[in-house]
C-alpha cells in the first residue's frame, strides 16, 4: 500500500491546489522547496526553515554522495536524522550537478563517470546507483537519473538526450523496486521542442511514475520559452500526479508556473540572493548593497507578517551587507524564504477561492509599483 499519496483538492484554470501525504508529514501544493544542498539550508536552522512555512526541503545527491557519502549518512540514521529535519525531503538524482559541477565527465549508455570537483576522486553515477544513493539517504521523493542539456541546443542533441533519459527512466523504475514509503518521479526532457517534450511525457507515462518533473528548463532559455514549454506539456501529464518544475525560480517564474499547472518548485535563488544582499518583498526585490539605503531608517516592510521585515532599518541591513557580517546572510535568507512561502501560501488560498487570476494580477501590480 503506497504510503505517499497526492490528492488534488481544487483547480482554477490550469492552477491546482493539492496535498502530498507522506509518513513524515504533508506537503501543501503549490509548494516551494528550499534547497538544503549539502544537508543544510545555508545560514538557516532547520526550525527556522519550518517557521517560514516550508513543508519539505531539497537535498542534492551529487554533494551528499561526495561529502559525507551516502553510506555514511545511512549509517548515521539517514538524512532526516543527520540534519535534524523530520519532515519530508526530496532529493535530486545528481545528474544535473554532475553536468554543471563535476570534472572530466564521461557519459555512456551505462551512466556517467566523473571526478569530484572537491578532490578529484573518481565516481560513477548510473540510474541504479542514483536510486540506491537516494534510498540510502532515506529521501521521501526521489528522482530518476536523466541527462539535462543546456539551451540553445541542436534538435538532434535534444532528441538524443531525451531518448537516453527515457531508457534511464525505465532502469530507474526497475531499480526503485516499487518501494511503498517514498515516491519516484520521472523527468520530462526534450529541450524547447514541443514534439520531443510530448514524446518524453508519453514515454514516461508508459513506464509509470508517482510524479512527473519537468526538467531541462531554466538552463539559459528566455522566460517566455519556459512558459511556452510548460503551457504545452502540463496538459499532457496525468492530472492526478504531482508536477515538479526543477530549479525554478524567481517569484515571477513561480507565479507563471503555478498559472500553467505546476505543483512543486525548488530554487537556490532566495537563499543565494539573500547572501548577496538582495531582499525579496511584496513590492519586488531590493538590493541592499546600494548606497541609497545608507541613511534609510525605514524598515524593509512595516506591513509584512514577518518580524524580520519590521525590526531593523534598511540602513542597518545595508550595513550588515556592506560589512559582510554573517547576520546579513542569516536575516536576508530568512526574509527571502519567508517571502517565497508567503507567495505560495497566498496562491494556494487564491486557487481554493477561485480567484487565481485576480491574485496574479494584484501580485504583478505590486511588483510593478515597486515602492523600493
Ligand atoms: C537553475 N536551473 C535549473 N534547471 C534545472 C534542471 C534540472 C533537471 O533537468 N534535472 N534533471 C535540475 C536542476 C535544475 N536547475
Amino acid at each position: 500500500m503506497k504510503q505517499v499519496t497526492f490528492t488534488l483538492s481544487a483547480t482554477d484554470g490550469m492552477a491546482r491546489r493539492g496535498r502530498i501525504d507522506t509518513p513524515r508529514g504533508e506537503i501543501n501544493t503549490p509548494a516551494f522547496m528550499p534547497v538544503g544542498t549539502a544537508g543544510t539550508v545555508k545560514a538557516m536552522y532547520p526550525e527556522q526553515v519550518r517557521d517560514t512555512g516550508a513543508d519539505i526541503l531539497l537535498g542534492n545527491t551529487y554533494h551528499l554522495m561526495l561529502r559525507p557519502g551516502a553510506e555514511r549518512v545511512a549509517s548515521l540514521g539517514g538524512l532526516h536524522t543527520f540534519m535534524n529535519w523530520e519532515r519530508p525531503i526530496l532529493t535530486d538524482s545528481g545528474g544535473f550537478q554532475v553536468m554543471s559541477l563535476a570534472k572530466l565527465r564521461k557519459l555512456t549508455e551505462r551512466g556517467v563517470t566523473f571526478k569530484s570537483h572537491i578532490d578529484g576522486s573518481a565516481y560513477e553515477l548510473t540510474p541504479e546507483r542514483s536510486i540506491e544513493i537516494q534510498t540510502l539517504l532515506d529521501s521521501d521523493i526521489i528522482m530518476q537519473l536523466d541527462e539535462c542539456i543546456a539551451l540553445p541546443a541542436e534538435r538532434k542533441e535534444m532528441e538524443r538526450a531525451m531518448e537516453l533519459s527515457i531508457r534511464w527512466a525505465d532502469r530507474s523504475k526497475t531499480a526503485f523496486n516499487n518501494q511503498q514509503n517514498r515516491m519516484l518521479f520521472g523527468i520530462v526532457q526534450g529541450g524547447d521542442d514541443a514534439e520531443l517534450r510530448s514524446r518524453s511525457a508519453a514515454g514516461l507515462q508508459s513506464i509509470g511514475f508517482d510524479g512527473y518533473s519537468i526538467g531541462g528548463l531554466a538552463v539559459g532559455e528566455p522566460q517566455e520559452v519556459m512558459f511556452r514549454v510548460l503551457s504545452d506539456i502540463t496538459p499532457e501529464l496525468p492530472a492526478d500526479k504531482p508536477r515538479y518544475l526543477m530549479g525554478v525560480g524567481k517569484p515571477d517564474d513561480i507565479l507563471g508556473g503555478i498559472e500553467r499547472g505546476v505543483d512543486m518548485f525548488d530554487c537556490v535563488h532566495p537563499t543565494r540572493a539573500g547572501r548577496h544582499g538582495h531582499a525579496y518583498t511584496r513590492f519586488g526585490v531590493i538590493n541592499l548593497k546600494n548606497a541609497r539605503h545608507r541613511d534609510d531608517h525605514r524598515p524593509l516592510d512595516e506591513a509584512s507578517p514577518n518580524p524580520n521585515c519590521r525590526r531593523w532599518s534598511r540602513a542597518y541591513l545595508h550595513h550588515l551587507v556592506k560589512t559582510e557580517e554573517i547576520l546579513g546572510a542569516m536575516v536576508l535568507s530568512q526574509i527571502n524564504l519567508a517571502y517565497y512561502q508567503e507567495l505560495t501560501a497566498r496562491a494556494r488560498a487564491a486557487i481554493e477561492a477561485g480567484r487565481m487570476t485576480d491574485f496574479a494580477a494584484e501580485t504583478r501590480a505590486a511588483w510593478a509599483a515597486g515602492d523600493l
